[in-house]
C-alpha cells in the first residue's frame, strides 16, 4: 500500500543517530599514541586529591562501555562525555606536564576529526 510507514531498523539507516560515527571516533581516540592517561578510570588511590577535585570522572573505557550498552542517544551526548575527559584533564593537570600536554594533543585531534566527519 503506498504511504504505509516502513518499520525503522538500524540496517536501513547506516548511521542512525551518528552511532557509527561514535564508534569510529572512539576507536581512533583509543588508538592514539597520546591516549595512555585516558584509557582507564583514574584510580583515586594512586592519584591523591583526584576524587575531591574531579566531580564527574570519565575515561575512554567508560565511554566504550556506555557505547556498548547503548547509553548514548546520539553523537552530541557522546561528544559531551569525550569533552568531559579533556575538561577533567585540564582542571587537574598543569598545561606544562606530561598528562596535561597529552590532553591538549588529544583534544585538538578529537576536535579536528569530528568536525571533518560531520562535514
Ligand atoms: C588523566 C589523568 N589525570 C590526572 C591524573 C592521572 C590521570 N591518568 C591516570 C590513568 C594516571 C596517569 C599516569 C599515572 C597514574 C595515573 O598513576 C599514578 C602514577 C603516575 O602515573
Amino acid at each position: 500500500v503506498s504511504g504505509a510507514k516502513k518499520a525503522k531498523t538500524d540496517k536501513d539507516d547506516n548511521n542512525t543517530n551518528g552511532l557509527a560515527t561514535c564508534r569510529m571516533l572512539l576507536a581512533e581516540l583509543e588508538a592514539h599514541q597520546d591516549a595512555w592517561p585516558f584509557l582507564t578510570p583514574v584510580n583515586h588511590k594512586a592519584v591523591p586529591g583526584y576524587r575531591k577535585v574531579i566531580k564527574k570522572p570519565m575515561d575512554f573505557s567508560t565511554i566504550r562501555e556506555k557505547l556498548t550498552n547503548n547509553q548514548y542517544l546520539n553523537l552530541e551526548t557522546f561528544i559531551v562525555d569525550v569533552n568531559l575527559v579533556f575538561e577533567n584533564c585540564e582542571r587537574f593537570n598543569e598545561d606544562d606536564s606530561e598528562i596535561g600536554r597529552a590532553g591538549h594533543r588529544m583534544r585538538s585531534f578529537f576536535d579536528k576529526r569530528w568536525t571533518e566527519l560531520l562535514k
